[in-house]
C-alpha cells in the first residue's frame, strides 16, 4: 500500500535527517496482497462459554463482571472467552443469577450464563455435539466441502465470536452473480441462530435501501441451513481494517488521505443506517472490511444491531474500546453511538494506535474524561450507571484497579483539563497541515460527549475534511 509504505518512508527520513520529508501526494489506498495466513491462537487451559446476546436492562440488578479473559486479535484468530475469576470486593449473594461479562479489546459484547465459576455454563463437550461442530459449536469444515450443494469451500475467511467465516465458490453463479462470496456460518446454538436471523433482516433491509450497492454496506446474498448452521452468504471481501493497521499501519496508521477516503465511506454506510433506523451497535475495525485493492470499505457484522427507538439500556452495548460515553453511563441512545465508534475507528486509522484503551468501562469514562473534560452534570444527572462512577457530588469515583494507583485520578473530576484531540495527533512532514486540522476538528466533533450535539451523520458529511472545501 503505496500510502503506508510513503509514511513508514517520512517517519524514518524523519529519524534520519530530523527534517522535512518530499512527499508524494498519493491519495489511494493502493492493493497489496494478504500473505499472512491467519494465526489460531488457543490457550490450552481455557474453558469456553456459551455466551447470550441479550443485555441486562434498566433496573436490574447491576451487572457484576468477572474477570474475563479472551484471546483475541484480528478476526483470523480463536478467541475464546475464559472465565478467570470474579470481581473482587462484591458479596456473593449480590450477584445476578444472569452474569454479564464485558469484552475486552476488539471483541463484541458477550453475556455468560452464570457467575464466578463454570456451572451451569453451557459447556460443550465433543461427546455430546455431532463430530461435524468442534467442542464450541463452530463448524468444522474443510477445503473443498461444498455447502448445500451449491458453495464450494476456497479458504478459510475469518473467526467470529459466534461464527466462522470461509470464502467459497458459487457453483451455480448466474451471469450476472459473483462467483467468489463469503459465507459466514453461524454457530450452532439456539441464541446464535436467532441472533443470526436477526442479522439476516438486517442485511435484507439494508440491501434493498441499497440497491445500487453504492453506500459501504456489505451485501447479503442468501442464507441457508446446512448441518444445523445458519449460513449467511454474502460478498467476499479481502481483509478488514485491523488486518489493515496491523499489517501496514502498526504504531504509525496511514496516510490522511487514505483515511480520509475511508471516513467519508463510513460515513456513507452511517448515513444508509440512519436512513434505515438501524444503530449498528458494534463498529470496529474488525467490522470494516476492505476490498483487494483497498480503495473501498464496507461495514459489515450486523448481528449486534438494533433498531433505533429500542433503547434497552446496558453498560456493555458496543466492544469495550469503541463504546460512547452514553452508554457506560445508561443513558438513552441513539445513532450518535455509531458516530463514536466512527470516530475511534478513525483515530485509529491515522495513528495506529487505540484511543481509548480502557479496562473496564470506570477506566474508559476517566480516559473520555481526561480528552474531554468533565461530563455536563446534566448528562450525569439521567445515567442510570452514573452512581457507579461518580459520587453524589458528581465526582469521579475511580473504581478500576489501574486508575486507583494513578495519583491524578483522586482529584475531582472537575479538575480534569482536557487534553483534546490535537495534541495526541502529531503532524507528519509532507501532511498537508489544512487537511490535518480539518481531521482535528472533525475528530474534536465526533467526540463531544453529550450525544445529543455530537456531530450528526449529515454534518459530518458536509464538512471540509471530506468535501476538501
Ligand atoms: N463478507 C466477508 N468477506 C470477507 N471476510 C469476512 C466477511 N465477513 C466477515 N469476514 C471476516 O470474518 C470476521 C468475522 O466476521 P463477523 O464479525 O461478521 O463475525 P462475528 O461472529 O459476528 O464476529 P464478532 O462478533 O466477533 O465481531 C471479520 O472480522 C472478517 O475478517
Amino acid at each position: 500500500m503505496d500510502a503506508i509504505l510513503e509514511k513508514h518512508r517520512q517517519l524514518q527520513f524523519q529519524k534520519e535527517h530530523q527534517g522535512p520529508v518530499p512527499c508524494h501526494d498519493s491519495t489511494e489506498v493502493t492493493s497489496l496482497d494478504r500473505d499472512a495466513a491467519t494465526t489460531e491462537v488457543k490457550d490450552a487451559n481455557s474453558v469456553t462459554v456459551i455466551v447470550d446476546e441479550k443485555s441486562y436492562t434498566m433496573g436490574k440488578t447491576p451487572p457484576i463482571q468477572p474477570n474475563i479473559s479472551i484471546n483475541s486479535g484480528i478476526s483470523g484468530d480463536q478467541r475464546t472467552a475464559c472465565v478467570s475469576g470474579v470481581q473482587e470486593g462484591i458479596p456473593m449473594g449480590e450477584r445476578s443469577s444472569d452474569i454479564l461479562c464485558d469484552d475486552i479489546f476488539g471483541v463484541s459484547p458477550i453475556r455468560v450464563q452464570k457467575s464466578g465459576n463454570l456451572e451451569g455454563m453451557h459447556v460443550r463437550k465433543n461427546s455430546l455435539r455431532d463430530n461435524w461442530d468442534d467442542e464450541h459449536g463452530y463448524y468444522k469444515y474443510h477445503l473443498g466441502e461444498v455447502l448445500d450443494g451449491h458453495y464450494r469451500i476456497t479458504a478459510g475467511s475469518g473467526k467470529g465470536v459466534f461464527s466462522t467465516v470461509v470464502q467459497a465458490k458459487d457453483l451455480k453463479a448466474g451471469e450476472n452473480d459473483p462467483e467468489e462470496v463469503a459465507i459466514k456460518i453461524i454457530c450452532n446454538e439456539k441464541e446464535r441462530y436467532k441472533s443470526g436471523k436477526r442479522e439476516v433482516s438486517v442485511l435484507e433491509k439494508l440491501s434493498s435501501a441499497d440497491c445500487e450497492d453504492k453506500r459501504h454496506c456489505v451485501r447479503f446474498i442468501s442464507s441457508f441451513m446446512y448441518r444445523d448452521h445458519l449460513c449467511l452468504v454474502l460478498e467476499s471481501l479481502h481483509m478488514n481494517l485491523r488486518e489493515v493497521i496491523k499489517k501496514f499501519g502498526r504504531d504509525i496508521g496511514l496516510k490522511l488521505t487514505a483515511v480520509r477516503t475511508y471516513s467519508k465511506q463510513l460515513f456513507i454506510a452511517l448515513k444508509l443506517l440512519k436512513d434505515c433506523s438501524i444503530l449498528h451497535c458494534d463498529i470496529k475495525p474488525d467490522n470494516i472490511l476492505v476490498n483487494g485493492s483497498k480503495n473501498l470499505l464496507k461495514l459489515c457484522d450486523f448481528g449486534s444491531a438494533l433498531p433505533a427507538g429500542i433503547n434497552d439500556i446496558t453498560p456493555i452495548l458496543v466492544s469495550r474500546f469503541y463504546r460512547a460515553p452514553e452508554i457506560i453511563l445508561g443513558l438513552p441512545y441513539d445513532h450518535s453511538l455509531d458516530m463514536w465508534s466512527v470516530g475511534c475507528c478513525l483515530y485509529e486509522l491515522y495513528t495506529g494506535k487505540i484511543l481509548f484503551p480502557g479496562g473496564t468501562n470506570n477506566g474508559m469514562l476517566w480516559l473520555h474524561m481526561q480528552l474531554k473534560g468533565p461530563f455536563p452534570k446534566k448528562m450525569l444527572r439521567k445515567g442510570a450507571f452514573t452512581t457507579q462512577h461518580f459520587d453524589q457530588d458528581l465526582n469521579f469515583h475511580a473504581t478500576d484497579e489501574n486508575l486507583m494507583k494513578k495519583k491524578a485520578v483522586n482529584k475531582l473530576c472537575m479538575n480534569v483539563k482536557p487534553s483534546g484531540v490535537g495534541p495526541k495527533i502529531s503532524s507528519l512532514p509532507g501532511e498537508d497541515q489544512k487537511m490535518l486540522s480539518r481531521f482535528k476538528d472533525l475528530l474534536e466533533k465526533m467526540f463531544v460527549l453529550d450525544p445529543q450535539k455530537r456531530l450528526t451523520v449529515s454534518q459530518a458529511l458536509s464538512h471540509p475534511f471530506i468535501t476538501g472545501e
